[in-house]
């Protein structure tokens, strides 16, 4: 097969919570480069599946693999360190940090530089907080809000806020970034300022995983989509395929297939 190479491969999954099968023999694969859109009904199990990703859950069996590497049973900041980073449904900021300071604890979560190094402020790590304050501010300005770089984190509105959720995971220097309902509480302005920002990311060179409600934004803004609903797989397309799928538009509206078709 030529294209682009698959960076995760999410492998027959399924996950059990006692009786409940959350995710029920899932396979797809996110291509690096790409946008890839994961949606589905509230419960079909998007959350769990990012869970899966990030090793947050374990899968009961199947495999996630990252850029060729097993993640199944890895530890969380193991799968960071690899390339992985994500934001949450609900911002975790450190509001009593600055704009600025909130990235270089992204950063600093992927510096090589030793703990006596920077206890003692030893040349190498004014180096490396040299660079990685450079890098923060090119983030923020990827962004959009390098200006507000100096005033505290709980001083930003919240679609600010957001964005800078987005800088401090892009800090990490993840290949594959994960939104989670990155447009939750945002207005149409706000949501169109939003899919750009999503483009501009991608063309950074990340690849990128977009959970999201809003469809306009999701058909708006990825490359593909994979849908799920009630821990399966129900379709995976590009959004013109998907917008148009029977089994996709009968999750949606709560309807059987046949009526829907
Ligand atoms: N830790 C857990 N323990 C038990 N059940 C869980 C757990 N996490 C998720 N579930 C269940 O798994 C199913 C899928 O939930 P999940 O949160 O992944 O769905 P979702 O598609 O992200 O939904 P939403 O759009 O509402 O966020 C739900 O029935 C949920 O109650």
């Amino acid at each position: 097969m030529t294209g682009p190479k698959a960076l995760l491969e999410v492998d027959n999954v399924t996950i059990r919570f006692g009786g409940l099968t959350a995710l029920d023999s899932v396979t797809f694969d996110i291509r690096e480069g790409e946008i890839l859109g994961l949606i589905g009904p509230n419960g079909a199990g998007k959350t769990t599946c990012f869970n899966v990703m990030t090793g947050v859950y374990q899968a009961t069996s199947g495999q996630v693999r990252f850029d060729g590497k097993v993640l199944t049973r890895l530890k969380r900041h193991k799968i960071t360190k690899l390339g992985i980073a994500r934001t949450f449904q609900n911002i975790r900021l450190f509001k009593s940090m600055t704009v600025l300071e909130n990235v270089m604890v992204g950063a600093d979560a992927h510096s090589k530089v030793g703990f006596f190094d920077a206890l003692f402020r030893l040349p190498r790590h004014r180096r490396t907080e040299a660079a990685s304050t450079a890098r923060a501010k090119e983030i923020l300005e990827i962004v959009g809000i390098r200006a507000r770089h100096d005033e505290l984190a709980s001083n930003l509105s919240y679609g600010d806020q957001r964005r800078l959720e987005i800088a401090r995971a892009m800090a990490t220097g993840p290949k594959l970034l994960c939104l989670d309902e990155p447009a939750a509480g945002f207005n149409p302005a706000e949501k169109l300022r939003l899919m750009e920002l999503i483009r501009r990311v991608r063309d950074e060179g990340y690849t990128v995983l977009l959970i999201e409600h809003d469809m306009r934004l999701v058909m708006g803004v990825t490359d593909r989509i994979v849908v799920l609903e009630f821990g399966r797989k129900i379709a995976e397309g590009v959004p013109s395929e998907i917008r148009d799928n029977p089994a996709v538009i009968a999750a949606y509206l709560g309807v059987d297939e046949e009526d829907a078709s």
